[in-house]
């Protein structure tokens, strides 16, 4: 069986899954960031020396996605071609989707949002009660720009018990970045199978249909889409070859198809902020061979390899950037996603949690599990947290007391925890529901009221 990954970032071989529980028991991927690869389920099936032969293999058909611009440079050039059973095109009009599902957003402005300097914070939402797939419980937390303008993202969360079942989503409008935070994932994709567990992530780009199942039920987690552009590893100027997230430590899924017919397979297609959805006579998972490099990847958090000061002060969480979605400034992030992993805090004569801040970029934070550094108690895993561009942030009253109270410089391990940040140069419009939202923690700012003045003009400044 054919499985290629080559060139890009990284060469890679096939790695077996060490998460997989039964679903299946000889899921295999291939390994790099940016690769050209190529995979077969049926032997033969993919054609050689062309994309598009005259007849395909096995009677399949070829169909391209692309997830850049024809003409955009080599570099940045993203295209797979799928051979198929049936193509895409082979499907009923699309309606706009009923039920009408009104919580996700695809454009943010101020007719659809509204926006707050305020600090903002939710506790983590409830499972809900009744049957609840993935697309029915996702919903938007806040975004900015448009996907009609191809520039923006959109923030989203999502509470689900059951699996999604004859159906499959795909997002015309940006990548989606999954990051679970309850229960595994199971992913069915066009070019193949995932299983995403808490602490790694998914990334689902721009147009792929992929199908979520729910081995553990009751499943929570957050999403970063992000509207005309793709993730990127960012370079990693004078730390060298080495470090963050490893080039080969990216997974993609191996070719796997399902020849099922039935008069129902439901599309349901996120377009312009809206869902829609068309039938069609067939699984979508029918892509018996595909080569490319725009595809499904699944990445592993604690593999991430943090770096950080060694001697003083406390350094800028862009140090621990897993993946970039460019603007088109230069160095500037239409979104970053930033992790917050164990590691060791040795800085001497430092205050060691991150510091008090304000910033011109935005940053949406979450957390995996455990406590984050920077606040005691309040910010828990599958909350979340909105400091919007300048609006002031850091550690609360009793973190700050613990800190300057600590005495001794020895080292210490931040274990047993995982936060994330998703940090964008564009202000989030918020939406409605979300500060409407039984779940906003409106006492939140409380937590910096006991940030006592320590100034004494008589000591010269230092503490008392
Ligand atoms: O907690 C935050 O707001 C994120 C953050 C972390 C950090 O280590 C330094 C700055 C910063 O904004
Ligand atoms: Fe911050």
């Amino acid at each position: 069986m054919l499985n290629i990954s080559t060139g890009g970032c990284d060469g890679g071989g096939l790695v077996a899954d060490e998460h997989s529980g039964g679903w299946p028991k000889d899921l295999q991927y291939m390994s790099g960031f940016g690769n050209q690869f190529s995979s077969e389920a049926l032997p033969g099936s993919l054609p050689e020396g062309q994309n598009n032969p005259l007849v395909c293999p096995f009677g399949l058909y070829a169909e391209q996605i692309s997830g850049t611009a024809f003409t955009v440079s080599r570099r940045l050039n993203q295209r797979s071609w799928l051979y198929r059973i049936r193509p895409s095109v082979t499907h009923e009009p699309f309606q706009p989707r009923k039920p009408h599902h009104d919580r996700i957003l695809g454009e943010f402005n101020k007719g659809n949002c509204t926006f707050t300097p305020n600090q903002l914070r939710w506790k983590p939402v409830d499972f809900p009660e009744i049957p609840t797939d993935f697309v029915d419980g996702l919903y938007t937390i806040c975004g900015a720009g448009s996907s009609f303008l191809r520039h923006g993202y959109a923030i989203h969360m999502y509470a689900a018990n059951k699996s999604m079942d004859g159906c499959a989503f795909c997002s015309a409008d940006g990548d989606f970045l999954i990051v679970p935070q309850v229960g595994r994932l199971w992913i069915t994709t066009e070019c193949g199978r995932l299983q995403v567990s808490p602490g790694e992530i998914v990334v689902v780009p721009q147009g792929f249909r992929f199908s979520v199942s729910l081995p553990d039920g009751p499943s929570r987690g957050y999403v970063a889409e992000v509207f005309g552009t793709h993730f990127q590893l960012p370079d990693l100027g004078p730390i060298g070859a080495n470090g963050l997230a490893s080039p080969r430590d990216f997974y993609v899924p191996t070719a796997w198809y399902e020849n099922d017919s039935r008069l129902d397979y439901t599309i349901v297609q996120k377009f312009g902020g809206e869902l829609f959805t068309a039938t069609q006579e067939f699984s979508p998972f029918n892509v018996v061979a595909w080569h490319g490099n725009y595809v499904p990847y699944k990445y592993d958090l604690s593999k991430f390899c943090p770096y950080n000061t060694v001697s003083f002060d406390h350094g800028d969480p862009s140090i621990n950037t897993v993946l970039t979605a460019p603007s088109d400034k230069p160095g500037v992030a239409l979104l970053d996603f930033v992790v917050f992993p164990p590691r060791w805090v040795v800085a001497e004569h430092t205050f060691r949690p991150p510091y008090y801040h304000r910033n011109c970029m935005s940053e949406f934070m979450g957390l995996i599990y455990g406590k984050y550094e920077a606040k005691a108690d309040g910010f828990l895993p599958g909350g979340a947290t909105l400091h919007a561009c300048m609006t002031p942030h850091g550690p609360d009253s009793k973190i700050y007391e613990r800190e300057i109270s600590r005495g001794e410089d020895t080292p210490q391990k931040i274990k047993d925890t995982l936060a994330f940040m998703f940090e964008s140069a564009l202000l989030p419009r918020t939406c409605h529901w979300s500060l409407e939202s039984p779940y906003r923690d409106a006492d939140y700012y409380h937590c910096w009221s006991g940030l006592k003045s320590h100034f004494s003009a008589d000591d010269g400044g230092r503490l008392v």
